[in-house]
């Protein structure tokens, strides 16, 4: 075994030298060769072309490649071994084998979706399935031009017909720091699938807690542009996420795959800026305080909560029988007369509107019927006997055009929404059913808020679609592909309006229902989000394993999702054993075992801590007692932009897609959280944003659920007996 294990080691050694010769030989001709900077087009382009080789051999020259996969094509005669990497490059001088295949090549699929066993594996190359054997699949870890590690997880040789998991153990091992990281040399197989399932689909993606659906999004991103490079352009796509924050916690993983220019937005800050709004970050900090800090907890939601609402696909009926009705009844009543002696009549004006500019969205239709109007006033005026007529007639044409155009309706999506929800006062004089179907709770609620001139997220989708279907495809900005990550938190409304803003359906929809806890606005089943595609154009995909947390850990959130939730969409873990999730209650004083668990933590050598509290308020008085204590402890709250890592004290509710070696929930007790599943699910979500280890403090009065779910795991009363137990560990 040792024998093996040091000749596959030599073997790299000696391949990785040869790699890397080669490398620096392509590169140094890269830079000799001089650079081009004068104006021939072809000249220009050669030149980007040798700019971008250039880039990519300075980076292949770090850390080549990741992976090896030895396979024998049926009928090729010939075992090949194929070398796997984060860019592809040539070999210049042997020509049928490429020195490193891009992560993304068809043929690389192979080293993620073979799972093992003796029987011929096959991929999808643009020529047809390609068919063979695999005899080795290898993972190399080279930092800074150095072999460090060399892992073999299938030979078929060996006696081992699974592909091992032994290679992933020891990367998920590794302490995290402030950013997310790829993940190209260990994707698994079921992750492969949804990176490159095909571009116009609508995929949506249910992924228990920590499955890498984030991770797996922005690899197919990387993906598509590969795949797809003739109809994709990166500046075409956008990610939506939940806060700044969270894109700048995962803005590392698209350059270290190579990928640049990806549009990066949160939906609210997207759809304000097409809608030329201003929205407050304090509106969404309201909004979410309003939710999470209220007494009691979160008030019941019903499909009349304001939020689920208007995220529903009724209002958009309700909308789009609105701007039709507005439409139906724009031209103005009456001829227009522009001076004593001219007219022109009113069914001439409504022909050009209903027949020769239909084709127009209505604000263009407008546009176009106003300067028919103003061509055929000056047709009018040439018609004019003196020239002090003419002066006369000019004058008074100005200004009866002008009053004529504001008789129209004011094509201003706020104005037109505003409407909407205030006709119920004069059901004669608009949309007469509209308001009807509106519940009185959302109309009463949205009125009082409109009125005093607020805008809040859930007005966004029914705005933008307002703006859509007034100034039509035209106005649209389309996309390529369109990511959304959190997507449980996404309305039915929000997915069909982004679905005019992109081409062919191409969406990435990820998110987990069990960690729905903006619950007041988002799905409760992602067939509301299905039945908005044709079966042909959608696809469904669920990822069971978890990545991130130990399985102690994992098998703890499972606890509380099966008694405190009541969900089957339990984590599989992979087989990742560390220390028992620990429950301790309280000794002498909240404030004093919290620093002292946050110490303990903090001393051992982990680079992420975070202290969860339940709601802002918490974070900020135990932010200020400990950053006493602690030199670097950070406070996070709904207006941070930027995720520094270290020690981090935060309400559960913005740790949402983040990740902690080690996480401290406190109050995890009947003061704190009840006994719903809502507040179930507020603390599945904190416990498993922990990598290593989870650490319970509370007062001794635990929800049922925790109760249930710490059968098995570790609990203690009072700090300092934990404490020194886990210093006699
Ligand atoms: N195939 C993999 N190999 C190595 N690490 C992985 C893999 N898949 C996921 N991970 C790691 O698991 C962790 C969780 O990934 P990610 O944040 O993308 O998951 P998520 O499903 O979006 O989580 P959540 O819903 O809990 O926010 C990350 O640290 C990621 O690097």
């Amino acid at each position: 075994m040792e024998d093996n294990f040091q000749s596959a080691y030599q073997e790299e050694q000696e391949r990785l030298n040869t790699a890397l010769a080669e490398i620096d030989r392509q590169l140094a001709t890269l830079k000799s060769t001089p650079v081009y900077t004068g104006n021939d087009y072809t000249e220009q382009i050669l030149e980007a072309s040798r700019e971008q080789r250039r880039g990519n051999l300075a980076k292949l020259k770090q850390e080549p490649y990741f992976g090896r996969l030895d396979f024998e094509e049926n009928g090729g005669g010939e075992r090949k071994a194929l070398y796997i990497g984060k860019i592809g490059v040539d070999h210049e001088q042997v020509s049928d084998r490429p020195l490193v295949i891009d992560w993304r090549a068809p043929v690389a699929s192979l080293f993620y979706s073979f799972t093992g066993g003796k029987e011929p594996a096959s991929y999808e190359s643009p020529e047809g399935i390609v068919e063979g054997l695999v005899y080795l699949k290898r993972n190399v870890v080279i930092r800074k031009r150095i072999l460090e590690r060399v892992a073999d997880t299938f030979d078929r040789e060996s006696d081992g017909p699974a592909v091992s998991d032994e290679f992933l153990v020891y990367r998920l091992g590794e302490n995290k720091d402030n950013r997310l990281r790829d993940i190209v040399s260990t994707i698994q197989e079921e992750q492969d699938r949804i990176i490159r399932a095909a571009k116009n689909t609508a995929l949506i993606i249910q992924g228990v807690a920590g499955s890498g659906k984030t991770t797996v999004a922005l690899h197919r991103l990387a993906f598509l542009l590969y795949q797809y490079k003739e109809q994709v352009a990166a500046e075409r796509m956008i990610i939506f996420a939940p806060n700044r924050m969270f894109l700048d916690y995962i803005s590392d993983v698209l350059p270290e795959l190579g990928v640049g220019n990806i549009q990066q937005s949160t939906f609210a800050d997207w759809a304000a800026e097409m809608l030329g709004l201003e929205l407050t970050q304090g509106d969404a900090m309201e909004t979410l305080s309003r939710w999470f800090e209220a007494p009691g907890g979160m008030p019941e939601i019903t499909e009349q909560t304001p939020g689920r609402f208007k995220g529903s696909t009724v209002l958009m009926g309700i909308i789009e029988e609105a701007v039709r009705r507005l439409e139906s009844s724009s031209v103005p009543e009456g001829d227009f007369i522009p001076w004593e002696g001219a007219v022109l009549p009113r069914r001439t004006i409504l022909r050009w509107h209903n027949e020769e500019y239909a084709p127009y969205p209505p604000a263009k239709r407008k546009e176009r019927v106003m300067a028919r109007i103003h061509r055929w006033i000056e047709m009018e005026l040439k018609k004019s006997p003196s020239a002090a007529a003419l002066k006369d007639r000019k004058k008074k044409g100005v200004q009866r055009e002008k009053a004529y155009g504001a008789k129209w309706p004011k094509y201003d999506p706020l104005t037109i929404y505003k409407q909407i929800f205030r006709a119920v006062k004069t059901p004669a004089d608009w949309p007469a059913e509209a308001p009807e179907a509106i519940p009185a709770a959302v109309l009463k609620e949205t009125r009082s808020q409109l009125k005093k001139g607020a805008v809040l997220e859930e007005d966004l989708p029914p705005l933008l679609y307002i703006h859509y279907l007034l100034n039509g495809e035209e106005g649209a900005q389309k996309f390529d592909h369109i990511v959304i990550d959190e997507a449980q938190d996404f309305s039915p409304f929000q997915i069909a309006v982004l679905d005019l803003y992109v081409r062919g359906h191409s969406f990435t929809i990820l998110g987990d229902l069990s960690q729905g806890i903006h619950a007041y606005k988002g799905v409760h089943d992602w067939s509301e989000m299905q039945s908005l595609f044709a079966p042909e154009h959608t696809s469904y995909h669920a990822l069971t394993r978890s990545y991130r947390s130990t399985m102690e850990i994992i098998d703890f959130a499972n606890g509380i999702l099966s008694a405190g939730v009541h969900s089957d969409l339990l984590a599989v873990p992979v087989f990742r054993s560390g220390s028992p999730v620990r429950l301790i209650e309280y000794g002498e004083s909240r404030e004093a075992d919290i620093r002292s668990a946050l110490a303990d933590l903090s001393g051992r050598d982990y680079r992420t801590v975070a202290v969860l509290t339940r709601t802002l308020v918490d974070a900020e008085r135990l932010y200020e007692g400990l950053s006493a204590h602690f030199d670097d402890i950070h406070l996070i709250d709904g207006g941070i932009t930027e995720y520094q890592g270290g020690l981090s004290v935060l309400p559960l509710y913005l740790s949402k897609g983040l990740e902690f070696d080690a996480a401290i929930v406190a109050d995890a007790d009947l003061d704190a959280y009840g006994e719903t599943a809502w507040d179930a699910k507020l603390l599945y979500v904190g416990c498993t944003r922990a990598l290593h280890e989870l650490w319970l403090l509370h007062n001794g009065r635990l929800p049922d659920y925790l109760r249930e779910a710490a059968k098995g795991g570790e609990t203690a009363k009072g700090w300092p007996a934990v404490h020194s137990a886990a210093k006699a560990e």
